[in-house]
């Protein structure tokens, strides 16, 4: 039996065109068990599949909660998927604050991800430091899209770990995990909740990021900042692909 990993890069709104060169690099530096996503701004998506790189999954960082209408700017889960990209992050905690997404837009966002074939990248993660896991299990609880949704991949990001060059302990990362998979078996069912995938994410960088993924129920990472420099990701995926274990 294996025990896949997935590692995912938010490139949030940086990057360019000539950054898609990577991409045969992140996937060359995948071990076996390893799955790599790619989530570059919403101009870039169909860019990078475009360049067709096998083991490279393509993503988004948010969509719409509506199937199309008269939202400028706004881009829906369908046209998403229309550009070839096979997952979208939803409830990123930039989006939670920068745009005051709460919970229940943020399951609404899932749902269509869902509606449109999409994987729904569910974010949540505390404000600050040392609160109850139970907190993160509740901000979970509420974002996730009613129904039997298949796809979902679940990432948690303490909000003060982000882009601080701070981390939580392994074990404080395990035992949020516990209460994610705990929340998602309560949701979902045991066979389904215990199939989603649960990241972390927040300053994860090559010298971290086995140790995170080395833990019960950390299924893989989710990397902003570090997955814009080529030596920095690939050093990651590598990390990340040392601790996969079969047996
Ligand atoms: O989506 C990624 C997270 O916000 C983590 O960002 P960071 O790796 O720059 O801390």
């Amino acid at each position: 039996m294996s025990m896949n990993k997935l590692v995912v890069a938010n490139w949030k709104m940086n990057g360019s065109r000539e950054l898609l060169s990577a991409l045969p690099r992140f996937a060359a530096a995948a071990g076996p068990g390893v799955q790599v996503a790619v989530c570059p701004p919403f101009p870039l998506i169909a860019l990078a599949v475009d360049r067709g790189v096998a083991g490279i999954v393509v993503g988004a960082q948010d969509c719409h909660a509506a199937p199309c209408g008269a939202h400028t700017g706004a881009v829906s889960a369908a046209l998403i998927a229309e550009a070839g990209a096979r997952l979208v992050i939803v409830g990123h905690s930039e989006r939670r604050r920068q745009c005051n997404e709460s919970d229940a837009l943020v399951a609404r966002k899932a749902a269509a991800a869902v509606a449109a074939g999409l994987g729904p990248l569910i974010c949540v993660g505390e404000e600050d430091e040392g609160e109850d896991p139970g907190t993160v299990a509740a901000q979970l609880r509420a974002s996730l899209p009613g129904g039997a949704p298949a796809g979902i991949v679940v990432a948690y990001e303490p909000v003060w770990a982000i882009g601080s060059g701070r981390t939580p302990a392994p074990s404080r990362v395990a035992s949020v995990h516990a209460a994610l998979r705990a929340a998602l078996i309560a949701a979902l069912g045991d066979v389904a909740g215990r199939a989603v995938p649960i990241l972390y994410g927040g300053s994860v960088d090559a010298a971290n990021a086995a140790a995170f993924t080395r833990e019960q129920d950390v299924d893989g990472v989710l990397v902003g900042g570090a997955s814009l420099d080529r030596e920095a990701f690939q050093a990651i995926i590598a990390a990340v692909s040392a601790t996969v274990t079969f047996r």
